[in-house]
């Protein structure tokens, strides 16, 4: 694979299309946006994993999505930026609205759904061998941005800064990305992410192969970014969920059928006083 395939591949930003430079330039002063997913079915072939889906994810909070494994989470998560469809065989229906436009509809560019609504994956995946200034800004060529080399500069240190990494990486920002350590690649991905100032950013297990100290760092960026992004997080982790997020959303797939809400609401009621008796069970580590 290329780097520039590579590349796209990581950002989940196609290689082809239209740009959008125009729209690109300065987003920061964006309102914080929510998005609102109205009932999402997912198959993959013929098999539905989820049914009927509806969330709502409110503008500057931390959504958790928390189930046992298979429920349909990642799967609700990469719906949510069009991510879902770049699977051979998956299929959706339903609709995702961001700003009150819903993102699959076909006058939409998909381009820009993956520019407004970023994703940070399992595992850290930066450019092992570009270096981390060139990692932070390489979305802004797939996004058709040009900036100059000051403003290029400002922005490196913005998003290192945000992603709370600028301190340990400053005097090196020419060395390669895979020589950091895995919670500071995880953080450089984070940064690569806000470079193109998504209004939204999804995270799947974004803590899942680091250790306990660089979760707790990773844990500390996301409570300083939901000040100026939406954020959605997949975690298995419900001391993680407890911490992070204001409100949760508690999937599950019973006996092979698909994926459901059974519950969601403020994360503190979801942990003390959940209206189902399942979600009680699941929290307390009782099944899953
Ligand atoms: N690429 C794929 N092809 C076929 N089936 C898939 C694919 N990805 C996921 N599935 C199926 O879709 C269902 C939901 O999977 P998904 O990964 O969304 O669940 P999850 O709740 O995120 O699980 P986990 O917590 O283990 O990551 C599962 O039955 C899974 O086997």
């Amino acid at each position: 694979m290329s780097e520039h395939e590579e590349t796209a591949t990581m950002l989940a930003v196609p290689r082809s299309g239209p740009t959008i430079a125009d729209t690109v330039v300065d987003s920061r002063h964006q309102p914080l946006a929510g998005l609102d997913a109205r009932e999402i079915t997912a198959w993959f072939g013929d098999h539905r994993v989820l049914d009927r889906v509806s969330l709502f994810m409110r503008a500057g909070e931390v959504t958790a999505l928390i189930g046992p494994s298979g429920c349909g989470k990642s799967t609700f998560l990469r719906i949510l930026n069009r991510m879902h469809e770049l699977v051979p065989g998956a299929a959706m229906a339903g609709e995702v609205h961001l700003d009150g436009h819903d993102i699959y509809d076909s006058s939409r560019r998909i381009t820009e759904a993956r520019r407004q609504i970023g994703m940070v994956f399992q595992k850290p995946n930066p450019f092992p061998a570009m270096s981390i200034y060139d990692n932070v800004v390489a979305g802004l060529r797939l996004t058709g941005n040009k900036l100059r080399r000051n403003a290029k500069d400002d922005l490196v240190e913005e998003c290192l800064t945000k992603a709370g990494l600028w301190r340990e990486v400053r005097d090196r920002l020419r060395q390669p990305g895979g020589a950091l350590s895995g919670g500071q690649q995880q953080r450089l991905c984070i940064a690569r992410s806000l470079a193109i100032r998504p209004r939204v950013l999804l995270m799947d297990e974004p803590c899942s192969a680091l250790d306990p100290t660089s979760t707790r760092v990773i844990e500390e960026t996301i409570a300083e970014l939901v000040a100026e992004v939406t954020i959605v997080i997949v975690t298995h982790n419900m001391q993680q969920a407890a911490r992070v997020s204001n409100r949760c959303a508690f999937f599950l797939a019973e006996q092979g059928t698909p994926g459901y809400i059974v519950e969601h609401g403020p994360t503190d009621a979801m942990f003390n006083a959940p209206q189902d008796r399942r979600t009680a069970d699941y929290v307390h580590g009782r099944f899953g």
